[in-house]
């Protein structure tokens, strides 16, 4: 939005709501306390308040950041079909989310096996006191080697296996002498000693065997669809003899920013003009969620060209992301674009990203997010990357953890507040710029969102916060 058309805006009528073409999140509960101005508790110290100062909006209520989420969830719902899957070799999976349940093809392990380097014996064979046992000859892993004879210990490699007959496994520090035969020298040590025995201390059957199937029996769920493939579960498939693995085929977004102010970095910067820093933010935060992200270049504020834009590339797009646009002026270029479009324009009880815009575009899932690059980066965090978790399994959801902040804060308590933060390896955050959503270079040195939820105006240092790691 230029100055001119802000200038203008604060005289416009009261936005009317369009119609929502979303549903189903039903009347959400006032989140805001009568305040519907997009500004902040600090009355008036934050720039988007002095902006919006003086305007008087509709009366509807804020919708909370559950209820977007949730309406986000059922805008894109459809795309988690089975038509939208496609089977990849394991390599090529990787930061993917699995389709469909995998079954264990095999145990695993698939027999039992020893976890020590030492000796196999049957614990029959020593009482308390230990006993001295003939020496028979090793198992090297691979091998399937001869029963276990009463009275006999039979030197055994890591995860090589049991020898039927043995129940137990005494690692060779604990025998006496404390090592191993020879190879190919019978019973004779390494010191070239005859020793056709060795003596080994009492043990418990069980010692040191690994199991047929204690990590995962054949037959039973070894990963369930929807989960995200890093390399432990691509390991775990790898382990199972699976060379093949069923994930959902990349969603991919339809990215153009908006804007007369904004222009190319690498450009020569004007006067007024800005750099586009939301397309290489949102690209990248979307490309590192394993989305396919299609570019436009900036639209410019005139809505028949970037309806234009959109209906150009509508064909290849699951979904459209613009940003800008989207809050209260008469000359918004989104919400005009979209005005013969089934999608609404509201406020989400959050700060930043409160303005956002859903529905569809020729049919097409659109979301609007706000022209503040913070606001940006928060709306995909907060709705887009969890929902996609939640229906594909991939991005891996956040982790939230708790944290001390490291210094006071206040949060508009009619608002779920996200802050950028730092946080330290010994559990405190420290909050990085103030909570404008214009600041990218206190974003830049954050690596982590940190919450204040509704409800709570102020938090003191040492108070504990939800952080989201970025
Ligand atoms: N009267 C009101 N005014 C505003 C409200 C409100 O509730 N009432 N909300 C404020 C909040 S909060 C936000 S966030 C913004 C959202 O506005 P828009 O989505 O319409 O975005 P613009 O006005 O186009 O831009 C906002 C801001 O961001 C800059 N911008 C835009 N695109 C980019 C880009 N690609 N790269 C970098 N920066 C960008 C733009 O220049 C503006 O400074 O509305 C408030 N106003
Ligand atoms: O606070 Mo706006 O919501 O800056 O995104």
């Amino acid at each position: 939005m230029t100055a001119a058309t802000e200038g203008r805006n604060m005289h416009s009528p009261p936005h009317q709501h369009a119609e929502a073409s979303t549903g189903g999140s039903g009347p959400e509960p006032s989140q805001d306390h009568g305040r519907h101005d997009g500004g902040t508790h600090d009355g008036g110290t934050h720039p988007e308040a002095a902006r919006g100062a003086g305007t008087k909006t509709a009366g509807h209520a804020a919708r909370s950041v559950a209820a977007h989420r949730a309406a986000v969830q059922k805008l894109l719902t459809h795309l988690r079909s089975a038509d939208r899957t496609e089977t990849l070799p394991l390599g090529a999976a990787l930061g993917k989310g699995l389709a469909q349940d995998v079954t264990a093809p095999v145990s695993l392990p698939p027999f039992a096996n020893s976890q020590m380097d030492g000796f196999a014996v049957n614990t029959a064979d020593l009482p308390d006191g230990g006993a001295e046992l003939r020496v028979v000859d090793p198992v090297p892993a691979g091998a399937i080697p001869a029963r276990l004879e009463t009275g006999t210990a039979a030197p055994i490699m890591t995860g090589a296996m049991i020898p039927a007959g043995a129940d137990a496994v005494v690692p060779v520090e604990r025998a006496v002498p404390d090592t191993f035969p020879l190879p190919g020298t019978g019973n004779e040590d390494y010191a070239g000693n005859r020793e056709n025995t060795v003596w080994l201390p009492s043990t418990a059957a069980g010692t040191f065997v690994r199991s047929v199937g204690s990590d995962v029996p054949a037959g039973e769920r070894a990963l369930a669809a929807g989960t995200f493939l890093g390399p432990a579960q691509l390991g775990l498939l790898a382990a199972l003899g699976i060379a093949e693995v069923t994930v959902y085929r990349p969603v991919t977004v339809l990215l153009v920013t908006t804007g007369d102010e904004v222009v190319e970095p690498g450009q020569p910067l004007r006067e007024g003009k800005i750099y586009d820093a939301n397309g290489t933010l949102l690209e990248s935060a979307m490309r590192q969620a394993g989305l396919s992200v299609l570019r436009t270049g900036i639209s410019t504020d005139r809505p028949e060209e970037l309806r234009a834009v959109l209906r150009a590339n509508r064909p290849v797009a699951d979904l459209i992301v613009t940003t800008g646009g989207v809050s209260k002026g008469a000359y918004e270029v989104v919400r005009q674009a979209m005005e013969e479009q089934p999608a609404e324009f509201l406020h989400v009880a959050m700060q930043p990203g409160g303005p956002q815009g859903i529905g569809t575009f020729d049919a097409v899932p659109f979301l609007g997010f706000p022209g503040n690059p913070v606001s940006c980066l928060v709306s995909f965090e907060m709705f887009l990357r969890p929902v996609l978790s939640g229906l594909f399994g991939s991005p891996a959801p956040r982790i939230p953890v708790r944290a001390r902040l490291a210094h006071g804060l206040t949060s508009p308590e009619h608002k779920h507040q996200v802050r950028r933060g730092s946080l330290g390896a010994d559990g405190t955050v420290r909050l990085e710029g103030g909570e404008s959503s214009h600041l990218m270079h206190a974003l830049a040195g954050s690596n982590a969102l940190v919450h204040v939820p509704e409800g709570v105006a102020a938090l003191a240092a040492g108070d504990e916060v939800e952080v989201w790691m970025l």
